[in-house]
């Protein structure tokens, strides 16, 4: 078996690579990253090592590089016979790599390859492979779209595993958490004779993106926003600080209680809180350093209206629940510069430029809720004592 994978980065060698050569899959990353790419070439394998008691090593192997930005026809022939294309790329990158799939699809239906084939966006997002779905579909010809559609399938999926950014010699190796799971909607599969072990399958995924996104992305990004505001610059120390932890705790406590409203027959009030728990003590992890700046990053994909502070804080409005806690995390999001991070500066930038509840509505899409445009600029404000306590 055979699989493509776009994003050989942390996630994707970390996590993604792992799974599919646990099952057998030797893989073909496609990244534009120079070094990665030829390390993978040249020495086909690499270690992963369990950021956990005792450090345990995890061996990769049967594993190349595809340079797509210098060999995008080395995609397409890849795509033409592979099993499987998964992606950790990052949801602003699906669209740029969407042509090329385009691209490798067509060439492997019009090759006579009527083998069904998944294509899974693994990315913090909602509905990350329908979207991939709609961006590939604006690069097919019409006559392809209905065949596409009849063997390509783009099932949405959930990925949880923290992998902070790398600071090791060896280009490929990467430092993880234990922790893992990786669910996918089987509803939306075309090829159901593969069913990776480790992987778990959902008839229904959107209770579980939720529990994730509401979780471990809101609960993380509320300790990099509130913490960066306080001058931490690490996930580790911020969440000593006994004011971040308890922001967080308020935060999961809101998002706990959407999720239980929402997701009563899937999840019970008792494993919501196990899950929360479970949550706080992988951000804890001392075994992990993981920066500020790398789980703040992007902040205003972040306040994104389908994102995991405004979709949250949207339905619990419409639920009559509490929402406060969040709201105060989005009032720092505004505050988040970082020097190296282009959407913090950015939004840096348009704070300056631009009349504050028009710069909310820009980055929340929340045009018709100026109700939440003026708790958020409230909010923002209030962010400023946090510095002078
Ligand atoms: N790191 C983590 O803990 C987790 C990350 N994710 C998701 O996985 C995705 C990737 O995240 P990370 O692995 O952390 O990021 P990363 O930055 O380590 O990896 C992304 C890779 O994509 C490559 N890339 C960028 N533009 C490209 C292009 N046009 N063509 C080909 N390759 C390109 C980069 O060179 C890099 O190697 C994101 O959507 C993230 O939300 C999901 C769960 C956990
Ligand atoms: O990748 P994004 O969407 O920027 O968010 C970063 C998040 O991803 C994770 O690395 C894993 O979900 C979290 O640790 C962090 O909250």
């Amino acid at each position: 078996m055979r699989a493509v994978h776009f994003g050989a980065g942390n996630i994707g060698r970390g996590f993604i690579g792992e799974t599919l050569a646990d099952n057998g899959f030797s893989i073909d990353f496609v990244d534009v990253n120079s070094t990665i790419i030829d390390a993978l070439n040249k020495r086909g394998e690499y270690d992963i090592e369990l950021a956990a008691p005792g450090k345990k090593k995890i061996h990769v192997s049967n594993v190349d590089g595809i340079n797509n930005a210098k060999d995008p026809d080395k995609v397409v022939d890849a795509i033409k016979a592979t099993d499987m294309i998964t992606t950790a790329i990052g949801p602003k990158i699906l669209p740029i790599i969407a042509p090329l799939i385009a691209k490798g699809l067509t060439a492997r239906i019009n090759s006579g390859n009527t083998t069904p084939l998944d294509v899974i966006a693994c990315e913090n997002m909602i509905g990350g492979s329908q979207h991939l779905k709609d961006y590939v579909y604006s690069h097919l010809d019409a006559d392809m779209k209905p065949k596409v559609d009849k063997y390509i399938g783009f099932p949405n999926a959930a990925v949880d595993r923290i992998v902070p950014i790398q600071h090791n010699d060896d280009p490929l190796f990467v430092s993880v958490e234990d922790f893992k799971e990786w669910i996918i909607d089987k509803s939306q599969m075309k090829n159901k004779d593969i069913k990776l072990k480790g992987v778990g399958y959902a008839k229904d995924l959107e209770p579980y993106i939720e529990r994730k996104l509401f979780s471990v992305n809101t609960g993380h990004a509320t300790v990099a926003y509130t913490g960066k505001n306080l001058g931490y610059t690490t996930i580790g120390d911020a969440i000593k600080d006994p004011f971040v932890l308890k922001q967080v705790k308020r935060v999961l406590s809101e998002t706990r209680s959407l999720l239980y409203n929402k997701w009563n027959k899937e999840f019970t009030e008792k494993s919501l809180e196990d899950y929360h728990s479970k949550v706080l003590k992988r951000f804890q992890n001392p075994y992990i350093s993981d920066d500020i700046a790398r789980v703040g990053r992007t902040p205003i994909r972040k306040l994104g209206y389908d994102e995991r502070f405004i979709r949250p804080i949207r339905e619990l409005k419409e639920r009559n629940l509490d929402y406060s806690a969040l709201m105060e995390t989005v009032g720092r999001i505004y505050h988040f510069d970082e020097p190296k991070d282009a959407e913090s500066q950015k939004l840096q930038k348009m704070l300056k430029t631009e009349d504050l509840k028009q710069v909310i509505v820009e980055t929340t899409g929340l045009k018709d809720d100026p109700d939440l445009v003026d708790q958020i600029a409230k909010s923002y404000h209030d962010a400023d004592n946090d510095k002078k306590n």
